[in-house]
């Protein structure tokens, strides 16, 4: 049987003035239905190119990706992107902006409940006539989040959705985030270049290194949720992490 989704042999160039980037040297691993993978590398290693080929945004010189044993080659309701900034429509309500992408879907009734539901699922029932402006930067990603879950995407491939957050607002959402991976079964690819991030999110971690992007190493990780920086266990995979990043 073919795996869920396979990420296969890929390599990325960008045309740079009259030369060109390797910005992925043969990146190959794959995901398993509901896991939690988070991709972590330092600036440039190509996290974000590698999220936007699956996602079928960007398009990669050589190589695949497979989900269900199916190429994907553009962007598709089954996968769900969420990026580092909200990008949530200004002109329209919060409730407005998570029905945005599901209208057609349902009938008026229904979408609402449908609206109201994913809107309490990330914390946010009370808001939902308020504007994009009028939501703190926590708020408004747990409405790009909600925005995501809407379509009921396979996957959610998330570009360090976090990194702008305040530090205390930011464990909220990985904790927060943690829950509805749980009770979702939604299979997550979460990038990140903060290894405390991605030692308490991920299930696998997928290392890059940069020029050319490729893969170090890919690193299960054993302990149970919630993971706790504390913890002896959790401290040297830290340190071996961080060993890792280096050249
Ligand atoms: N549109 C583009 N045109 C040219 N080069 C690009 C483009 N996008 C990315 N690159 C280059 O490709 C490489 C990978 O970039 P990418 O943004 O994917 O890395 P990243 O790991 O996500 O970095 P960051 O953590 O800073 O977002 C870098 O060398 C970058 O300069």
């Amino acid at each position: 049987m073919a795996n869920f989704l396979e990420i296969k042999n890929i390599t990325k160039y960008y045309n740079v003035g009259a030369g060109q980037v390797l910005a992925l040297e043969n990146i190959h691993f794959e995901v398993s239905s509901g896991e939690l993978v988070c991709l972590l590398g330092p600036s440039g290693c190509g996290k974000t190119t590698l999220l936007k080929i699956i996602a079928g945004l960007e398009k990669q010189a050589s190589g695949q990706i497979l989900l269900n044993g199916n190429v994907v080659d553009a962007t598709g309701p089954e996968r769900g992107m969420i990026f580092q900034e909200p990008r949530l429509f200004p002109w329209l309500t919060l409730e407005e902006n998570v029905a945005f992408g599901i209208k057609g879907r349902y009938e008026k009734k229904l979408l609402q409940t449908v609206v109201q539901k994913l809107l309490e699922i990330v914390g946010l029932s009370n808001f939902s006539k308020a504007w994009p402006s009028q939501l703190s930067g926590g708020m408004a990603q747990r409405a790009a989040i909600a925005r995501s879950l809407a379509a009921d995407p396979l996957i959610l491939l998330l570009d360090e959705p976090f990194t702008a957050l305040d530090t205390q607002t930011r464990t909220k959402l990985q904790n927060d985030f943690l829950n509805l991976w749980q009770s979702t079964h939604k299979t997550c690819i979460h990038v990140t270049h903060d290894i405390d991030e991605a030692l308490i999110l991920g299930q696998r971690i997928i290392v890059m290194h940069p020029s050319p992007g490729r893969i170090k190493e890919i690193i299960p990780i054993p302990f149970p949720y919630p993971r706790c920086p504390d913890d002896p266990d959790f401290i040297t995979l830290k340190k071996e992490l961080r060993d890792s990043f280096l050249p």
